[in-house]
Parts: structure tokens; sequence; C-alpha cells
């Protein structure tokens, strides 16, 4: 395999060099705001999850690809992330039921990446100047500088917009009946909601009248990409909903969630992405090790008509909220977990029982 020599460049004129892999951008260009995650298996649930349009994931872990990818490891139908960024891509990978390695899966799915990079320099860099716009590829360096520093980063756009379903669609066969909204929904999650409910998937722009009407026992919010403030026709829906119906909403669906309550949302200096965030559950005192992908965060003391149930134990953000006059709870991690560990998955329990009528309150565990 030739080797094409490539260069990242960040928003604030830090350069990496590496080499091109995966498909080739249009003009040896990709730009899109680049964040860095720290799992160590799973990049191809992380490659594949909607939340990451508009954006450039650089894994931390060195080497990336060694099992290859697979149809059943798809998170949704193909990768919104604007591209991937590795210290050492696997040339060879070993796994019974690889179908593709991943330098083949990114350039099928027309996904550009750069292998070779210092991802250690990088990753110390976001950390202390926090995640920004970068450009990547093979064009000259002088204008991968000028579309890293004209590149819009994600604040203030809808991106939800660019990952949603545009026509219902149903999945499931349990025992009720869930609408769930796609902001940019993981199929794990919708393999968990469909052992409780027949789960009736709707499009982000679905106004809550046409929601009530399929006569659901509970509403779910999915995860989704860019910025919260971006979304009002959502949050506006999710207003609408409360007292209406059972509510649980996760990652996005938390953060438009707290929204329709009259809450704020800001954005992380460099964000939470991995599968080994330490979050505890304010009532039990238990932690929980979770997985998640999130740049933006609800603001403390922003909402009255919740409680917070869930803190990060890295950096004290908000993880969960309840409210405390309606039947909804969110969390701002993963608790599907695809990839990631299972120690969360106790929260579609509690959703299940809240639609039920048996509880309403995320206490119990
Ligand atoms: N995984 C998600 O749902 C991401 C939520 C939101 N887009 C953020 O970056 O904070």
């Amino acid at each position: 395999m030739t080797v094409r020599d490539a260069l990242l460049v960040l928003a604030d004129g830090t350069t990496f060099e590496g080499e091109a892999i995966g498909a080739e951008p249009p003009g040896g260009v990709a730009t899109g705001e680049v964040v860095f995650n720290t799992v160590l298996t799973g990049y191809q649930e992380v490659i594949t999850d909607p939340s990451y349009a508009g954006q450039i994931i650089a894994f931390t872990y060195p080497h990336i690809g060694n099992y290859g990818t697979n149809p059943t490891d798809d998170e949704s139908v193909r990768p919104h992330a604007r591209g991937v960024v590795v210290r050492d891509l696997a040339r060879r990978h070993s796994n019974w039921r690889a179908t593709d390695d991943l330098d083949g899966f990114l350039r099928r799915h027309g996904v550009p990446g750069i292998g070779g990079v210092d991802t250690r320099r990088l990753t110390r860099h976001i950390r202390e100047a926090g995640s920004m716009p970068a450009a990547f590829g093979t064009a000259p360096e002088s204008t991968l500088r000028e579309a890293a520093a004209s590149a819009p980063g994600t604040d203030g756009i809808d991106l939800v917009a660019t990952v949603s379903t545009d026509q219902p669609y149903t999945v499931g066969d349990g025992p009720r009946r869930v609408v769930a909204y796609d902001f940019g929904i993981k199929r794990t999650i919708l393999r968990h909601l469909g052992e409780l409910a027949v789960v009736e998937v709707v499009p982000a722009s679905t106004p809550a009248d046409e929601v009530l009407a399929r006569e659901p026992d509970g509403v779910f919010l999915s995860n989704g990409p860019g910025d919260p403030a971006a979304v009002g026709y959502a949050s506006d829906a999710v207003r609408d909903l409360l007292g209406e119906v059972p509510v649980f909403g996760i990652c996005l669906g938390h953060q438009l969630m707290a929204q329709a309550l009259g809450g704020a949302t800001h954005k992380l200096p460099f964000g939470h992405h991995g599968g080994n965030h330490p979050v505890r559950h304010l009532h039990s005192g238990s932690v929980e090790i979770t997985s998640q992908n999130h740049n933006y965060a609800v603001t403390e003391g922003s909402i009255d008509r919740a409680e917070v149930t869930h803190v990060n134990l890295n950096d004290g953000v908000i993880e969960g909220i309840r409210c405390t006059d309606v039947p909804a709870f969110s969390v701002q991690y993963h608790p599907e977990a695809g990839p990631g560990p299972h120690d969360s998955r106790y929260l579609f329990t509690l959703f299940e029982r809240l639609m039920d009528g048996a509880s309403s309150s995320t206490k119990g565990r």
C-alpha cells in the first residue's frame, strides 16, 4: 500500500504529521471539530455513532483496527463522523466475524482518516486548549491551515436534522408501546427498548400532538449530535410531552429535557468521550463506570423542576436529572453501552417501571 503523506492542522495552527487512511476527501481536505475518545475497544461502534456528526474522532488508544469490522457492530446505517485520527492503524486484523478491515470500512463509507499521528500530543493539546475545529488531508499545508481556521465547529448548528430518520418506522416486540425520538439514535438503544416495547421511531421534528396521538406508554429521547441549543423545535416538543406521558432521555435527549424544563446547557472544554467515566448515583452512593460521548452539559443550578441524580466523579458535571413534579428522568451518559461497560443498564428497567406506573423515581436500583 502506498503511503500518502497527510497533515492534521488545528484551528489554532498546531500541526501534526501523518499519512492518509480511509477515503480520499474532496480536494484532499476534510474538516470538523476534533475530539478525543479514550475507548480501548469498540472503535466501530464509536465511528458509527451518529452523535459524532460534524466531528473528527481522535482515538487515544494507540492501536486501532486490530479486530477489523463486522456487520453486527454498526450503531447506524453509516458513519456520520467527518474523519478518524489514529496513531497506528492495524494493517492486519484478526476476528472470525470480521468482513472488512478498518481501512476498507472507512473507504467503503467515504470516511477519510489520518494515521501515524502523535495522538498523545494531540490529546494533551486538546485538554489544554479545548476541542476545536481542524482540517486534515493530503492538500498543501496552507490550504489545510485556511480550512481549519474557517471550519465552523458545532455551536449554533442543527446537526440533528442531518442524521434523523425522514420517515417513522417500528422495531421491537415488547409488551408496551414506546415512541422514540430519533435525534441520532443508536441501534443498541433500540435493541434495549425493543425488549420493553414495540418502538415507534419518529423524526426529530415530530410535534408532541403527533406523538401523543400514537398513545404511547412512554416517550424516549435519543442521543444526537451537536449543540442542544440549536434544536429548539425538539425541546419545545419535549415541553409539551412532560406530564402527559413518562419520558426517558439519553445524552442529547437529557440536554433537551433540561432545556424543556427551563434549564440551560453549556459547552465543556473538551467533553467526555470514552468507555470508563465514573459516575456517582447520588441516592445510593454507588459508582457506575459509564460510556460517554458529549461536549455539552446541563448547567448546574439552572433547573428548578428537577433534582440532580448523577454526577461525574472526574469533573463534577451533571450526569442525570429527575423531574420532581412529573414522571421523567434523563442521563447524560450512554446506559446502552455500545460500546462500554454494562453498569447502567438498570436505567432501562427504571423506564419500564415508570411506564407501568410502579415508580415515579429513579431512586430504586
Ligand atoms: N451523544 C450525544 O447525544 C451527544 C450530545 C450532544 N450532542 C453533545 O455533544 O453534548
